[in-house]
């Protein structure tokens, strides 16, 4: 699908290969017939954990059919993962895997590829301004509290 193209690039048709499409970068004038590789213009990819508590939209999960922490409890429960991840001792996505309140907990916390518009507002905010490979500080939204990482 041409709208899932790395930025500046489209598609277009050849006149000379019976229509054939191929892909034309304006900005450096190349052109290919394969699909050129890269994140989809204007979106990021990110994976998360997710600690829920008790006003959290849903206080529920795939790990705990009545969440009651407090915000609080949660938020320290959040820090205590970021620190065992900034230390190197567990990946985001292998901590995801087992205590992410998210049902993405099992993708290892992967959201995919998401444009503006797609997620809660302070979720989308933190995730377009983490370069790839940087983890977002604690962030709030009515889900409860997450850790981003962005990944592409
Ligand atoms: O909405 C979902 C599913 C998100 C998802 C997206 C793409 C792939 C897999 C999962 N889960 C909610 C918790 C939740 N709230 C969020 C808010 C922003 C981003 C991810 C979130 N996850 C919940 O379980 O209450």
């Amino acid at each position: 699908m041409a709208d899932d193209l790395p930025e500046g690039w489209e598609i277009r048709y050849s006149k000379t290969h019976n229509g054939q499409p191929y892909y034309y970068k304006m900005a450096s004038k190349e052109s290919r017939w394969d699909k050129p590789e890269g994140p989809p213009a204007g979106k990021v990819r990110c994976s998360h954990l997710l600690v829920k508590h008790r006003d959290s939209r849903r206080p529920a999960s795939w790990k705990d059919d009545r969440i009651t922490r407090t915000k609080d409890d949660a938020l320290q429960i959040l820090k205590g993962h970021r620190a065992k991840i900034v230390a190197g001792d567990v990946t985001l996505g292998d901590l995801a895997s087992t205590e992410s309140d998210c049902s993405s907990a099992h993708k290892k916390g992967d959201l995919g590829f998401f444009g503006r518009n797609q997620m809660q507002k302070p979720f989308e905010e933190a995730s377009f301004k983490l370069e790839v490979g940087q983890m977002s500080d604690p962030v709030f939204t009515d889900s409860g509290i997450h850790i981003i990482l962005r990944t592409a």
